[in-house]
């Protein structure tokens, strides 16, 4: 029976949730979108990945309430719902307003929100978030083109995205441990942002708010209440997770992502590489790419990528349009994936967001069981491709080291 039901706007998000609650060795089952069916072995700890970080606000509500009543189904009493931990979002949400509709549909008069995520850099104090040393509107995150974030005040950016109140629990409070926070959250308004710098600011906010019906935040905020839920027998040995085999045989690495940390991935990547060219891929389509990748030997994990440098990427943007730009990458590096999974490969690294979205939709995958993390916030995951078992990571652009790629593969 589910324990925590847990709803993620983004699919690499949904991973890097999965991911740091499989760290307490619980087994971690992560469905993409709503499942068509009634649940059927549901883990303890259920994540539900949609896409809806930028989608219209109704859609953004209608799906998250729908992958509520799929966890309510599956015995879930308390929820978690996973946003960036840069807080993405715009003045409308889909933060604020998928928060208080899970609340209402729950009946939740209060929530948190702490997206702090200290092991990746991102930190608040006194409701401003910080990415490394920088604030959030002076970080890169300020130029971001579907969520540029001009204000490091969580306070002022969820305000207008609720109906309801919005308060502050500084560091000060969050310091004096989970009393003094119970105390404080006791006398604050519905809507509530949680200081936190330090993985201990973490563990005394989950403390503090571990029976709340509705807990929100990036992942590290959820991170300790599998061992939370340990201690209160809320979870008992059925929830460890089982020893996952790694299929050995051929991977591919497809990067979408043209954050900075995936380009720095992608330029200390030792291994053959293509280049896709979006201008290239619109005019002759991507069987140059595909020709490439099937005289690759899979043993040396080829990696196919669409990352650029910024003006680079504009300039494809400004001839084809940003939306279109991106589908023609997108379904390329889909077709890249299907046409490796056919050649053997059975390994797939994949970075970028929505480039994870177009891949594990080529692949067909609906569900995937979490394996060892290789970077925090990005674990392994182990599900059916055609039939086959498949081992597939999902890479936030901002996450993971210069080595990721090989690191990656060097880890199963
Ligand atoms: N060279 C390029 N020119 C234009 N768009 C690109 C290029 N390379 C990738 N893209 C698109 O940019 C988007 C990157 O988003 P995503 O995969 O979510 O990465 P991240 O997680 O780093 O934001 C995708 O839609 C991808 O198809
Ligand atoms: O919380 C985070 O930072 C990540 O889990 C996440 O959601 C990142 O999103 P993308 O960079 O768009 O993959």
């Amino acid at each position: 029976m589910t324990v925590l039901g847990c709803i993620a706007d983004d699919f690499t998000g949904a991973t890097d949730l999965a991911g740091l609650l499989a760290r307490s060795g619980v087994r971690v089952s992560l469905r993409i979108g709503v499942p068509d069916g009634p649940p059927e072995d549901a883990a303890a700890f259920e994540v539900i990945a949609l896409k809806i970080r930028t989608a219209p606000v109704e859609d953004a509500v209608s799906q998250a309430l729908a992958a509520l009543d799929w966890l309510k189904k599956a015995g879930a009493e308390r929820f978690f719902w996973k946003y960036c931990s840069t807080f993405d979002s715009t003045d409308h949400g889909n933060i604020g307003p998928v928060a208080e509709a899970l609340m209402d549909r729950i009946g939740a008069t209060q929530t948190i929100y702490c997206p702090a995520f200290p092991e990746n850099g991102r930190s608040i104090f006194m409701g401003n978030l910080f990415v490394g040393q920088q604030p959030l509107a002076e970080s890169p995150m300020k130029d971001h083109p579907l969520t540029p974030m001009r204000d490091s005040n969580l306070v002022r950016l969820l305000a207008p995205q609720v109906k309801r109140d919005v308060g502050l629990v500084d560091r000060l409070t969050v310091a004096r441990g989970a009393d003094a926070l119970r105390a404080a959250l006791a006398d604050a308004p519905p809507h509530v942002i949680v200081d936190a710098v330090a993985d201990e600011d973490l563990t005394t906010i989950a403390t503090a708010c571990r029976d709340f019906g509705l807990m929100t935040g990036g992942s590290a905020v959820a991170a300790p209440l599998p061992d939370l839920y340990r201690a209160a027998d809320l979870i008992g040995d059925e929830a460890e997770a089982p020893a996952p085999t790694a299929p050995d045989a051929g991977a591919v690495i497809l990067s979408g992502s043209c954050s900075a940390m995936t380009r720095k991935q992608v330029a200390a990547y030792d291994g053959p590489k293509f280049k896709l060219d979006p201008l290239t891929l619109d005019s002759d389509g991507p069987q140059a790419a595909l020709d490439w990748l099937v005289a690759q030997d899979l043993a040396d994990a080829p990696l196919i990528y669409a990352t650029a440098e910024p003006d680079e990427v504009r300039a494809a943007q400004d001839k084809l349009g940003t939306a279109q730009a991106g589908e023609i990458v997108e379904q390329a590096l889909a077709r890249c994936a299907r046409s490796a999974r056919e050649s053997g490969a059975r390994r797939f690294v994949v970075a970028g967001g929505e480039t994870s979205g177009a891949v594990t939709q080529a692949l067909g995958v609906a569900r995937l069981e979490i394996g060892p993390e290789i970077a925090p916030g990005v674990p392994w995951c182990f599900a059916t491709s055609d039939g086959h078992d498949i081992a597939i990571t999902l890479k936030s652009g901002n996450f993971g080291s210069e080595g990721f790629f090989a690191e990656a593969l060097e880890k199963l």
